[in-house]
C-alpha cells in the first residue's frame, strides 16, 4: 500500500491509499452521486481540471471496458473513491479501473471517509484540492501551499483544452434528414450518437468555428455542447451564438451550450456552491410542471427564476425548467426565435433516459424552420 491524501484549500486533509497512479493532481474537488457510470463519468470532457468524489462506496466493480468511453481519454484531474472493487466482474470489462488509471497517468486516492469529505464540500462549497501520493506526499504545510498556488475554477477558460482540432463528421443511421454543426465545446460521444439515430448528420466543429464554418456545412440547426470551466470566459461561442439567433437558424444546447444561450440573450452566470453532480437529479418544466428525473454535471449556472419571462435582443424568452432540489435554472427557451437547451444531459451517458425527446425536439424545430 502507498500512502495518499487528498488536501483542500482551506486545510482540511483525508488520508488513503494511492489508486492507479502514483504522483500528484490538482484540481476543483466535486461529488458526484452517480451509483453507475464511472466510465463515462470519467471520460467527460467537462470535468477536466476537477478532481471526482464518488459518493458510492464500491466502484470499480464493472471494470474498463473499449465501448463507454465519451472521449478519446480521462479528463478528470483526480479520483477518490471509497473502496474500489478487487476483482472487477462484467463479460464487457477489458482491464479494471486502476489499471486504466495507471495506464492514463491519473492520480487516484481509495480509502478515505468519502462521506465526511462530501458533507464537507456541501457545507463549504467546491475548492480546490491536490491528491499527493509516493514521493509527492510531503509535509502538510507544503501541501497546502502547492494546491493554494493552484489555478481557481473561476475565471477558468478550459473549453480550447478539451475541443476537437479538426472538425469530423458523425453520419446519420439510414436516410439523412437533417445536417446539424455542433460546436466542440468538450462533446460526448454519446451526443452525436442519439442524433444520428435521428437521421441527423453531424458536422462536429472546433471551437475557433466562425459563421462562416457553420454555414459551409449547410446546416439545418446548430448544437452547442457540454464543456468544461467558467462560462463568463467563452465570449467567442457568445458571439457566434448571437450571430445563429440573428439569422433564425435552429439552435439547441446543453449544459455549457445553456449557459452559452443563457449568455448570449444577456443573462449572467455564477458558480453554485457545490454543483449538480449525479444521474437522479429532479428537474421541473415549468409549463407543464412535469419531473424529469436526469443526468448533470454542472458547477454554474444561468441567473433566473423558475419559469421566468424576460426580454432580449432576439424576442421573449423563458426559464423553461428548473431544478426541484434548488430551482436553479434548468432550461431556456426563446419564443420567437428558434432556440432552447438545457443546463441538465439527454445524452444520459451515464444516467437515465427522461430527457431523451429533446433530441426529437430539436429534429421537430429544425422541420419546422424549412
Ligand atoms: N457539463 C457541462 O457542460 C458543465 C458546464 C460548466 N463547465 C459548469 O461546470 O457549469
Amino acid at each position: 500500500m502507498t500512502a495518499a491524501a487528498l488536501v483542500l484549500e482551506d486545510g482540511r486533509i483525508f488520508r488513503g491509499e494511492a489508486f492507479g497512479s502514483v504522483g500528484s493532481c490538482m484540481g476543483e474537488v466535486v461529488f458526484s452521486t452517480g451509483m453507475t457510470g464511472y466510465q463515462e463519468t470519467l471520460t467527460d470532457p467537462s470535468y477536466h481540471r476537477q478532481i471526482v468524489v464518488a459518493t458510492a462506496p464500491q466502484i470499480g466493480n464493472t471494470g474498463w471496458n473499449d465501448e463507454d468511453d465519451e472521449s478519446q481519454r480521462i479528463w478528470v484531474s483526480g479520483y477518490a473513491v471509497r473502496d474500489p472493487a478487487r476483482v472487477p466482474s462484467s463479460w464487457r470489462s477489458r482491464r479494471s479501473l486502476p489499471e486504466e488509471l495507471d495506464r492514463q497517468d491519473v492520480v487516484g486516492i481509495a480509502g478515505l471517509d468519502t462521506r465526511t469529505l462530501t458533507r464537507h464540500i456541501r457545507e463549504r462549497g467546491a475548492m480546490r484540492a491536490g491528491i499527493f501520493s509516493g514521493d509527492r506526499l510531503r509535509s502538510d504545510e507544503e501541501l497546502i501551499a502547492e494546491v493554494a498556488a493552484s489555478a481557481e475554477m473561476v475565471g477558468a477558460d478550459l473549453a480550447g483544452d478539451v475541443t476537437t482540432t479538426e472538425p469530423y463528421v458523425v453520419p446519420a443511421e439510414g436516410q439523412r434528414r437533417f445536417t446539424v454543426a455542433a460546436l466542440d465545446l468538450g462533446i460526448k460521444s454519446n451526443t452525436p450518437r442519439m442524433l444520428a439515430e435521428r437521421g441527423i448528420e453531424t458536422h462536429v466543429l472546433p471551437l475557433s468555428a466562425s459563421m462562416d464554418d457553420l454555414l459551409a456545412v449547410s446546416p439545418d440547426g446548430v448544437f452547442l455542447s457540454n464543456g468544461p470551466g467558467d462560462p463568463a470566459t467563452a465570449d467567442h461561442a457568445v458571439e457566434l451564438t448571437r450571430q445563429v439567433l440573428d439569422r433564425r437558424m435552429p439552435l439547441f444546447g446543453i449544459c455549457f451550450g445553456n449557459q452559452i444561450l443563457g449568455r448570449a440573450l444577456g443573462r449572467d452566470t455564477y458558480k453554485l456552491p457545490y454543483g449538480h453532480r449525479g444521474i437522479n437529479i429532479p428537474v421541473i418544466d415549468a409549463e407543464t410542471g412535469r419531473v424529469a428525473i436526469t443526468a448533470q454535471n454542472h458547477g454554474f449556472a444561468v441567473e433566473g427564476e423558475p419559469g421566468e419571462r424576460f426580454d432580449t435582443d432576439f424576442g421573449r424568452a423563458v426559464v423553461s425548467h428548473h431544478c426541484a432540489n434548488d430551482g436553479a435554472v434548468e432550461g431556456l427557451r426563446l419564443l420567437e426565435t428558434p432556440a432552447f437547451s438545457v443546463q441538465y444531459h439527454p445524452e444520459a451517458a451515464a444516467g437515465p433516459h427522461d430527457a431523451a425527446p429533446l433530441f426529437d425536439s430539436f429534429a421537430r424545430l429544425m422541420s419546422e424552420a424549412r
